[in-house]
């Protein structure tokens, strides 16, 4: 019989009790907003890395606006949902690169998930194909994160655009000293590895309201603030699609760990093939491979069978509500969420 809510909230005491206890010090973090079809995005991100057998848990950091059933739909999957509070920034006149993109401010709350001491980063539409959990045996102090590409129109409003310069092939185009110096290596926020802190929290938020907002928003934001830490890291850990036809000399697409479903029109779970490189078999075999692990109902959750030391923990119950503060946890106790 499903625990009554009181009961369940005994249970989360204790869930929570004995996870902080000795809390785990390492997980996936994904960021979710609005009742749209993102929500898919991140359960297909919940069953990869279920898949590949990550350690880690996936924790979803969620706006107030996510419906109550997707957040149950979330903690069926095993995702660990945190509640935040939306981040504006300093009122603008910006044209963002994609207009939505002003949510994606919010991102920066997760800085605030100090019961992590080391977490990985995913947009929701992201995949991982291969098991990632080395990342976070990296050196600590450092900010590590794929380098971007500059040649799509999403970039047409800047000057390596204009001159057709790009990081990914920095001799094709020299950068011209006129231009003064050349820009600082740029990296695609829609994967990196981070360590929470309070204070650098205090100090992201602090810093944006002080900073005029630009066309790729939090992106261009988190490249500004963490300029001095960032280490690049191989396109292998976030295959930014539109690589495959701008720089096909630097992807070897067997090897690659991670794709990151950014290019117009590549979202799986709304892909219609019509938008400009959405012929590409290359692509086509790309969303396939993330519907085939979307659709697979044996890395549900439920049907998740965790190796023998985890069973004893599989019987926790599901959790889930609004936090009653920020920031409270709602999970299950699962072993790995995913
Ligand atoms: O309506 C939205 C738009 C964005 N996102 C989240 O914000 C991330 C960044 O947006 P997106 O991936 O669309 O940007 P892109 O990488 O395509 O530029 C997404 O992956 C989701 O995790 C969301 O949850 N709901
Ligand atoms: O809010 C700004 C977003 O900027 C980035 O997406 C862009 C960027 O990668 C461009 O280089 C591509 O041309 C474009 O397609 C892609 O959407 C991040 O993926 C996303 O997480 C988020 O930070
Ligand atoms: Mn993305």
């Amino acid at each position: 019989m499903a625990p009554t809510f009181s009961s369940t909230k005994r249970n989360a005491a204790s869930a929570l009790t004995r996870a902080s206890s000795h809390p785990p010090r390492r997980a996936y973090v994904t960021f979710l907003a609005g009742n749209g079809d993102y929500v898919k995005g991140v359960v297909g991100l919940a069953k990869g890395l279920r898949k590949v057998k990550s350690k880690y848990p996936l924790v979803v950091a969620i706006l107030p606006d996510v419906p109550e059933d997707h957040r149950e739909i979330l903690v069926k999957q095993g995702c660990i949902v945190k509640e935040i509070e939306p981040v504006h920034p300093p009122k603008n006149q910006t044209q963002f690169a994609m207009a939505y993109y002003v949510i994606n401010y919010s991102k920066l709350r997760i800085w605030n998930f100090v019961e992590y001491k080391k977490m990985v980063y995913l947009d929701g539409d992201i995949q991982v194909f291969d098991n990632i959990d080395h990342l976070f045996d990296m050196p600590d102090g450092n900010f590590y994160a794929v380098m971007d590409c500059f040649c799509e129109k999403t970039w047409s409003h800047t000057p390596q655009y204009k001159i057709k310069y790009c990081q990914q092939c920095p001799d094709k185009v020299q950068w011209p000293a006129k231009l003064g110096p050349k820009p600082p290596l740029y990296f695609n926020a829609g994967m990196f590895v981070f360590e929470p802190s309070l204070s650098i929290y205090d100090e992201l938020l602090k810093k944006l309201k002080i900073t005029p907002p630009t066309p790729f928003a939090e992106q261009d934001f988190l490249n500004m603030f963490f300029r001095e830490i960032y280490k690049p890291i191989p396109p292998i850990y976030n295959l930014v699609l539109a690589m495959l036809w701008r720089h096909p000399e630097n992807i070897e697409l067997d090897k690659v760990k991670v794709v990151h479903y950014c290019a117009a029109g590549s979202k799986p779970w709304r892909f219609t093939g019509k938008e400009e490189n959405m012929e590409r078999e290359d692509i086509k075999m790309l969303v396939n491979k993330w519907w085939d692990i979307y659709n697979d109902e044996s890395l549900d959750y439920k049907n998740f069978v965790p190796s023998g030391e985890d069973k004893a923990v599989r019987q926790q119950p599901l959790i889930m509500g609004r936090p009653s503060e920020a920031g409270v946890v709602y999970h299950i106790c699962a072993p790995s969420a995913a």
